[in-house]
């Protein structure tokens, strides 16, 4: 048999874990984060929605707050889904990295690709989405969608006491400076190694991959990919769904 007659490998299949499990506190009092709404749909359907609207992605695992599987079942059978995507629910930890190392027990086989996807990133656009598993596919361990800074970021001595000051003892180049988003894409097989065996307090998944000595991309983010934490990105997140409604004629 010629190498030209070979049948073309089937494309590595998708999977999106969304942790969704945290209360929001830094958005106030109220229902937690990922189930307030926007444009009057819950956060977390948007952010189901963003994922599934990757063709590649087919299926979502919501990581739900331990108190509220029941509630989010109902909200995913209630609202509007790809057919295409199948979707699981499971009860979240206490910290983000626990409720995504839960979302990827649950995980079944046969995703050889995973997203991590923060509920609190709502409108990220597919075509971030799509570059990210891109990314993965042409060979990347760990990708990451990323954003230049605005701002000049200074390190501090953190105050022991609250109310201390805080002395600046450095000022990182600021062109070598990323902020990052989700979603971030990964080999499955480094994503479980990675969350086997890094046992630190990390904020991102990426940074587990990271300590593992292995290589993370980065790939432009996209400014309508930041996330809900205070109470003034609730009026931009409302603004840009408000516009985006305007651009779609309903
Ligand atoms: N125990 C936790 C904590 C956070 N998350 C999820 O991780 C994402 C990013 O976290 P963040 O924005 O910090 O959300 P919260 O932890 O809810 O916010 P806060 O720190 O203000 O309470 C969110 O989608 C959140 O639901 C989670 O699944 N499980
Ligand atoms: C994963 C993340 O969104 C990348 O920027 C971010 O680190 C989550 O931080 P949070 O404090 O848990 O919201």
């Amino acid at each position: 048999m010629s190498d030209d007659s070979r049948p073309t490998p089937a494309p590595a299949r998708t999977a999106a874990v969304i942790p969704a499990a945290g209360r929001g506190v830094r958005l106030g009092p109220g229902a937690p984060k990922a189930l307030r709404t926007l444009g009057g749909t819950p956060m977390l359907i948007h952010a189901v929605r963003a994922m599934a609207a990757s063709r590649a992605v087919s299926l979502v695992v919501v990581v739900a707050p331990p108190d509220g599987t029941a509630e989010v079942k109902s909200l995913l059978d209630a609202h509007a889904l790809p057919d295409r995507t199948d979707f699981l629910v499971v009860p979240g930890g206490d910290t983000r990295q626990e409720s995504v190392r839960l979302g990827l027990e649950a995980l079944p086989p046969g995703h050889d690709i995973v997203l991590v996807h923060d509920a609190a990133r709502p409108l990220v656009p597919v075509d971030t989405v799509d570059a990210v598993i891109e990314a993965v596919r042409d060979g990347a361990p760990a990708v990451v969608p990323a954003l230049p800074l605005a701002d000049t970021v200074k390190e501090v001595e953190p105050a022991r006491t609250a109310g201390d000051p805080e002395p600046v003892v450095a000022t990182p180049e600021r062109a070598r400076l990323r902020a990052v988003q989700t979603p971030q894409g990964f080999d499955r097989e480094t994503l479980v190694r990675a969350h086997g065996s890094v046992t630190d307090d990390v904020t991102d998944d990426a940074s587990m991959v990271e300590q593992l000595g292995l290589t993370v991309v980065v790939v432009p983010g996209h400014e309508e990919a930041f996330k809900v934490t205070r109470p003034l990105d609730l009026v931009l997140a409302e603004a840009v769904l408000a516009r985006r409604r305007l651009n779609d004629g309903f």
